[in-house]
């Protein structure tokens, strides 16, 4: 069997138990029923994934960063040279991207995976090169990558989440790749069923004739005849770093470590691994929904509710992170707040 074959084998639905116990004392803790809203399903969920009440705390955290970069950029569907794909590996290395403020901010690690940017980077700490091939083939013409290529792909997102999982209790979904908002919009289209118009933004902030052109790219794409088949429709319209976000979020499942998904990218990723495998879905948070109007749908598709909606639209994991101290807060409350018999609070009539 390959390595995705046994993980996917090897990922279970949450526990049902002890997700009860916690929505038992949720209630029972010193507060009114169900006032803590949805931290009480983040708790509840926590609980389940980690197959124990109450749950250990999510932490620490690591942020995996995949980068990548794609064919589709020779259309003409943003206005930024290719090459701050692998710029902003550097900066992620030498630690002065966003993702690296915000994962400062919580004391998180941060690993930058080369897994398809089209220039090699030079070694470094929190650095790991496990390029599958320089950039994917532009999708507009014909499939991005091979079947084999994106199974590679998606078997390095594997083993970066059960490397991270060894010394880390929260995983963090992070992305790199110019252009890779247009692939994130076919993926949409074709796992939702949305439209390319309703489906593909603005990305990086795009004026109205290449978002127009955008909209034709993904509408070309999906015109072609395809597979129904998970890996063979990430293959066709995905990109690499979108095949190694799908792995990690099964690699997560798998060593029953709850990961927190960041914006778009992620999101269309998590639907392939959805498709390959729908419980893995179940040890996932949507971390934010971004600005990027296909990253709703994704969401609903994924019946995943957004812990935060702040107009985001950069990726990089910085949505993601900005959530974890929510997920956080709910283990803690979980754990640590005394209930109504304890603390010798009275109950309501
Ligand atoms: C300097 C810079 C830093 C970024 N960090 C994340 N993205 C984000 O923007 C890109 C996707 O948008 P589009 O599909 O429009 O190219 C991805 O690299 C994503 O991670 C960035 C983009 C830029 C320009
Ligand atoms: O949703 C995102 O994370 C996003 C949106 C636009 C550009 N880059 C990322």
């Amino acid at each position: 069997m390959s390595l995705l074959d046994d993980t996917i084998a090897a990922i279970a639905p949450r526990d049902a138990g002890a997700e009860r116990a916690a929505r038992e004392r949720l209630d029972r803790m010193t507060k009114p029923p169900g006032s803590l809203g949805v931290l009480e399903d983040v708790a509840a969920q926590l609980a389940g994934t980690a197959g124990v009440c109450p749950a250990p705390l999510p932490g620490p955290t690591a942020v995996a960063v995949f980068a990548g970069d794609h064919g589709v950029h020779a259309q003409g569907v943003t206005p930024w040279p290719q090459e701050v794909t692998a710029q902003m590996v550097a900066n992620f290395a030498a630690g002065g991207a966003v993702v690296n403020a915000f994962a400062a901010s919580l004391g998180a690690d941060v690993v930058v995976v080369d897994v398809g940017v089209a220039t090699p980077s030079a070694p470094a700490p929190g650095f790991l090169d496990r390029n599958v091939r320089r950039g994917t083939a532009d999708l507009a013409e014909g499939p991005a990558m091979t079947r084999d290529e994106a199974r590679r792909a998606v078997e390095v997102g594997i083993e970066v989440a059960r490397e991270l999982a060894a010394d880390h209790g929260c995983l963090v979904t992070g992305d790199m790749g110019i252009t890779n908002t247009t692939a994130s919009a076919a993926l949409i289209c074709a796992f939702t069923g949305a439209t390319p118009d309703g489906a593909t933004g603005r990305g990086t902030g795009i004026d109205d004739p290449t978002l127009a052109r955008k909209v034709e790219v993904v509408t070309r794409a999906l015109a072609r005849d395809r597979s129904t088949d998970p890996l063979d429709v990430l293959a066709e319209l995905g990109g690499l770093e979108h095949a190694a976000l799908a792995g990690f979020v099964l690699g997560a499942a798998a060593a029953r470590v709850p990961v927190v998904l960041d914006g778009v990218i992620a999101g269309s990723a998590a639907l392939v691994a959805a498709a390959l495998c729908p419980a893995a879905l179940e040890h996932a948070f949507a971390g934010h929904v971004s600005a990027e109007p296909g990253h709703a749908l994704a969401l609903r598709h994924l019946g995943l509710r957004p812990l935060l909606g702040l107009d985001l639209r950069l990726g990089e994991g910085t949505g993601a992170l900005l959530a974890v101290p929510l997920v956080t807060a709910a283990a803690r409350a979980l754990a640590d707040v005394a209930t109504f018999d304890s603390a010798g609070v009275t109950e309501k009539a």
